[in-house]
């Protein structure tokens, strides 16, 4: 299955081209309901489940489920949020076929229950949980009660993560179709516990139509290189660093490590002599030759900013790489520096460049943004014109024209000093090969991931540079 992620609108157009196509809704919402009962039944304990159902279609496939549990011999009580006879369309059809114990959605609906199907709201949550939906969940917590979500976690927005109220702590989620950006965005994320993608006869046709521009952040297969390779044809990346030399370095060697055939480090000449000797592969200059540097056309992608100094000589330098026609990340100090006046950095960029900031750059030099991560940095990207990569436990990668990727897969031991540094020598490094500005930020976050879950727990940054060596980083 491809990892495309469907806004909530994007889903209720996938549903509707689907049924348009003749396939009824029911049979879409009794394939949804039978995925969360076989979940449910491998996840929950053997004992009475309480199916907490709402009042539209997320109700609706709770109804199923509760029936084909029952059927297969689980003991499973209904607790309805409104009046049964006001149900609609699919719902009402599916609460019609529900035969067994139902009662009004409230906390003692729990008693005696060993395990919850949480079918209150999924797609169409429209507002903060309050009433009984929220005193019942508020009680889910309290008990400890193991939950299955269907479709989201009520109370987790579909798309933005969000949580709106006391939204429970699932131990599985199934979605339907495809996952939702709420799936692959904090605080979201942490409440679905596993996520498994249901099937249920949509057909994959529709994103024909759909266009989905956003999409689960994996790392593509690296290929090897060529047999009869050359370090020259194999890029050359130039690293802009400073006074703190040892950011530089990082950068420099993830970049090697990646593949680049050839890296240039240059620092101040004040910073040089502690650099002579330390890493011999590293081909050493002075940053005041930048020009010079840049008149070599091999140097065919820059890395400007770790350790740089957050100054106007980052700012005259970075000018000097962006003249000079080369794709560049921006990293740290080359993104600071540029905070009283961003819109000069903005009119020089192209989606050639790839800006790195965690969330104090990016407040730094977009001011305070609204809306979900995948939002903001969809904002920024295009408010910029470069490919933005906004760091984070649930980093997202923006394109100017609205494509975005979301990498749910960065172990936190990540978060750690020098950790950034090796990500923008990771990006520059595929940047030198030939590598699209949003292919290269995608990828090396992804890649950045995997060499943390490598190093595991007790990282620091040099260790991602030795789990770049090993296999299983370039399965
Ligand atoms: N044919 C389809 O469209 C399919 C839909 N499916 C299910 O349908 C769901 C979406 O169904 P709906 O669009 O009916 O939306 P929901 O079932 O998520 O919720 C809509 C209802 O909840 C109410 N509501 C929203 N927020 C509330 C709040 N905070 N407090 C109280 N009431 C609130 C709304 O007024 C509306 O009555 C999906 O999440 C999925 O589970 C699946 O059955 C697959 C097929
Ligand atoms: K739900």
């Amino acid at each position: 299955m491809s990892d495309e992620l469907l806004t909530v609108a994007e889903m209720a157009r996938a549903d509707a081209l689907t049924i348009a196509a003749g396939t009824p809704g029911v049979t879409l919402m009794e394939a949804a309901g039978w995925a969360v009962a076989r979940i449910a039944a491998a996840t929950l304990p053997r004992a009475r489940v309480a199916v907490l159902c709402g009042p539209g279609n997320n109700g609706g496939d709770g109804f199923v489920a509760a029936r084909l549990l029952a059927r297969r011999g689980w003991p499973v009580r209904v607790a309805l949020l409104g009046e049964r006879d006001r149900l609609k369309g699919d719902a009402a059809l599916a609460a019609a076929r529900w035969t067994g114990p139902l009662v009004p959605l409230a906390p003692e609906a729990l008693d005696g229950c060993g395990g919850v199907i949480d079918a209150l709201f999924g797609a169409g949550l429209s507002r903060p949980l309050d009433g009984a939906a929220a005193a019942t969940l508020t009680e889910v917590a309290r008990r400890r009660l193991p939950v299955v979500a269907v479709d989201v976690p009520s109370g987790v927005a579909g798309d933005s993560g969000a949580v709106l109220g006391p939204a429970p702590d699932c131990v599985a989620t199934v979605t339907f179709f495809r996952k939702k950006p709420g799936h692959c965005l904090l605080p979201g994320r942490i409440k679905c516990g596993a996520i498994t993608v249901a099937a249920i006869g949509i057909p994959a046709t529709v994103l024909d139509q759909i266009r989905p521009l956003a999409a689960e952040n994996h790392a593509p297969a690296l290929p090897a290189p060529a047999l009869d390779g050359h370090k020259f044809r194999r890029g050359h990346l130039l690293v802009v660093g400073g006074p703190m030399a040892g950011a530089g370095r990082l950068a420099a060697l993830a970049g090697r490590r990646i593949g680049a055939g050839l890296v240039t480090l240059a620092v101040p000449d004040d910073a040089l002599p502690a650099l002579r000797g330390a890493e011999p592969g590293t081909i050493l200059a002075r940053r005041d030759q930048l020009a010079a540097l840049l008149a070599d056309p091999r140097r065919n992608a820059v890395v400007i900013g770790p350790g740089a100094g957050s100054d106007a000589a980052t700012r005259a330098d970075l000018r000097t790489v962006l003249a000079a026609g080369r794709p560049a990340v921006l990293d740290a100090d080359a993104l600071t520096c540029w905070r009283d006046d961003p819109a000069a950095l903005f009119a020089a960029l192209s989606p050639a460049q790839v800006l790195t900031p965690h969330d104090g750059e990016f407040a730094a030099l977009f001011g305070a943004v609204a809306g979900s991560r995948l939002d903001r940095a969809r904002a920024a990207a295009a408010r910029s014109g470069a490919v933005v990569l906004l760091k984070g436990p649930d980093t997202v990668i923006a394109a100017p024209d609205g494509r975005a990727r979301i990498n749910t897969d960065a172990p936190p031991d990540l978060a750690t000093a020098g950790s950034g540094d090796v990500l923008a020598g990771l990006i520059g490094g595929l940047l030198a090969q030939g590598w699209d500005a949003f292919a290269a930020a995608a990828a090396g976050a992804a890649l950045h991931g995997r060499a943390g879950r490598i190093a595991g727990r007790g990282l620091i940054a040099e260790d991602l540079l030795t789990a770049m060596q090993k296999p299983s980083f370039f399965a």
